[in-house]
């Protein structure tokens, strides 16, 4: 498999009065196309902040940020958020209220003509189950089908990428689950790369390829869910050097 996002020793700051605060002094991430990545870690540890940096919201200090092998980010050049072809979905689902769903679904594809927008935002709704309701408005639906409508419109203009900001946390344990592996299923069916942000553990088990805890702005792993286990069943003592991290933040 290829390679589609990578960051390379990216270093991640903002100013405040007090001075430049470091979120991430250097930090190197690699994902796979057709893989979900999820990012862990303890709130205020930074992962909003990687992921704002991905999208382009945020400058990088120092090294780079390549989609396809393409600089995205540098201290340098900063492609704008439009033009990077990376969608986001956030916990707050962000739908414009005054929208009805279909036009929300459609916001991304304005530049497109009417027949062909139309079109998408038909088979994007019935990709989340949502069929018939493109006439409803966003406070007329549940929390579920309303975050269900803002993964449609963050995956309708076809990105590289998807970046999901803890997506399901507003929502019931019973919703959480059920969405994420809808989630899941959709994003492996269309084969989209994604990076998820949860606090949720069991929440990233079921979803990812890879699973990473940022900590101290660095990653301390970047592994396979099956990985991850073999690495939890073993005596802390017994696993290998490198991950012997992985047991201790990992076991319960
Ligand atoms: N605009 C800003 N200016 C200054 N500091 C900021 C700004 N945004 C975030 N921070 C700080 O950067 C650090 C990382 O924030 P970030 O939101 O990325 O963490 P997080 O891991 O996503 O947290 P959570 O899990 O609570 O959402 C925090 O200490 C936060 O206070």
């Amino acid at each position: 498999m290829s390679v589609l996002l990578e960051l390379d020793h990216v270093c991640l700051a903002y100013d405040t009065p007090r001075g430049m605060r470091t979120v991430t002094p250097s930090l190197n991430l690699q994902l796979e196309r057709g893989h979900i990545g999820c990012l862990l870690g303890a709130s205020g540890c930074g992962k909003s902040t990687v992921l704002r940096a991905i999208a382009g919201f945020e400058p990088v200090r120092q090294g780079r940020i390549l989609l396809e092998g393409k600089l995205l980010s540098s201290p340098q050049q900063q492609v704008e958020p439009e033009l990077r072809h990376v969608g986001m979905m956030f916990q707050d689902y962000a739908l414009f209220p005054h929208m009805n769903v279909a036009r929300n679904v459609g916001f991304g594809l304005r530049r497109q003509d009417r027949a062909e927008r139309d079109r998408r935002v038909a088979e994007m709704l019935e990709m989340v189950g949502l069929s018939k309701a493109g006439d409803s408005y966003p406070h007329e639906l549940s929390g579920g089908q309303q975050q269900r409508v803002a993964l449609a419109r963050a995956l309708a203009p076809s990105p590289e990428l998807l970046l999901l900001d803890e997506p399901f946390s507003n929502l019931d344990a019973d919703t959480r689950e059920h969405l994420a592996e809808e989630v899941r299923d959709i994003l492996r069916c269309t084969g989209h790369t994604a990076i998820l942000v949860t606090h949720n553990q069991a929440e990233a088990f079921a979803i990812a390829d890879r699973i990473g805890s940022l900590s101290g702005g660095m990653l301390q792993y970047w592994e396979s869910p099956a990985t991850l286990r073999e690495n939890m069943c073993k005596p802390v003592a017994q696993a290998s050097h490198g991950r012997r991290h992985i047991a201790q933040t990992l076991r319960l």
